[in-house]
């Protein structure tokens, strides 16, 4: 799931001017009331090389995505909606970019089967699924992953705000199953930890990794990850204090994902970061 799409030497997404007399690419947003949703609308709505077509949050007809002309479609509704949203997507023929979270193993498969049998069919679509589009996120992650193989002790920590309603984090999960990857990759066994009760202060088990979730007035979105080795520590921190910080991500994710067919987990692969 690599690309060399990221112009060598350019440091962070750019937004496209559009090129004279090109159509602009026609974009819906799902979730348009919420924090996010309203976010990425004004974004679109200042892209110069985008439109936006559609508004659509609950209660909405979501046949308005295809009436409307999208090409693509920018999920960021709740977790217990999101995987029927995408599949009812792929069914209009229209590119899904989704940052909402809760997506799972399970789900994340059941996508894979449902792309596969509407390509068969001949309706072939992208869709690209980013717990976290901000570029400070995407970099902690991927230095995290990097790092991870050289340390005895890892444990994640994130903060949100209090109206978030699932914990931990889509991007604590991802970092963790990343963390958890590496290690394996290199031999290591589980983290030193002598607790013996009081489980419960640990944080969650989130691959063998531990996962600490604070919700806390005035955060937005941050993440600390840790990792310890005899005498040494290494803390990578990232911090989205405005949600307007996700947005050049999306934007990228929105132009990349209509020449990406089939599934693309993280917006490390869409930046050839992985
Ligand atoms: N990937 C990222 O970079 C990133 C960044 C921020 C938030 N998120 C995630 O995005 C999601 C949304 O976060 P938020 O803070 O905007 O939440 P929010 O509660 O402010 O907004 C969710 C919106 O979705 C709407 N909605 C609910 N069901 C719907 C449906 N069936 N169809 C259309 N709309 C529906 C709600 O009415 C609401 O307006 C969460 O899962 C959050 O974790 C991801
Ligand atoms: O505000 C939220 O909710 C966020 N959710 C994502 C997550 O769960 O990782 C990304 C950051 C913001």
């Amino acid at each position: 799931m690599t690309s060399n799409d990221v112009t060598p030497g350019q440091s962070a997404p750019q937004s496209t001017p559009q090129p004279a007399g090109s159509t602009p690419l026609k974009v819906a947003v799902l979730g348009a009331a919420g924090r996010m949703g309203a976010t990425v609308c004004a974004a679109v709505e200042a892209a110069p090389d985008m439109e936006l077509v559609a508004r659509i949050d609950a209660g909405d007809d979501l046949a308005q995505v295809a009436a409307a002309g999208a090409q693509v479609a920018v999920d960021f509704t709740v977790p217990s909606v999101t995987e029927d949203n995408v599949h009812a997507l792929i069914d209009l023929g229209v590119h899904a970019v989704v940052g909402t979270t809760g997506w799972t193993d399970e789900s994340r498969g059941r996508l894979i089967a449902h792309l596969g049998r509407r390509a068969a069919e001949g309706t072939s679509v992208g869709v690209l699924i980013a717990p976290n589009f901000g570029l400070s996120a995407v970099l902690a992650m991927t230095f995290a992953a990097k790092a991870a193989r050289y340390f005895e002790s890892a444990e994640v920590i994130e903060l949100h705000h209090p109206n978030k309603v699932d914990a931990p984090s889509g991007t604590a999960t991802h970092t963790a199953h990343a963390i958890a990857r590496s290690r394996a990759a290199a031999g290591l066994g589980a983290s030193p930890d002598a607790t013996e009760s009081g489980w419960e202060a640990r944080g969650a088990d989130v691959d063998g990794v531990r996962v600490h979730a604070v919700r806390l007035r005035g955060l937005v979105a941050h993440e600390e990850i840790l990792f310890g080795n005899e005498g040494e520590q290494l803390i990578i921190r990232q911090d989205s204090f405005d949600r307007v910080s996700f947005m050049p991500g999306v934007l990228l994710g929105i132009r990349e994902v209509v020449s990406r067919p089939g599934l693309t987990v993280g917006l490390e692969n869409v930046m050839d970061l992985s």
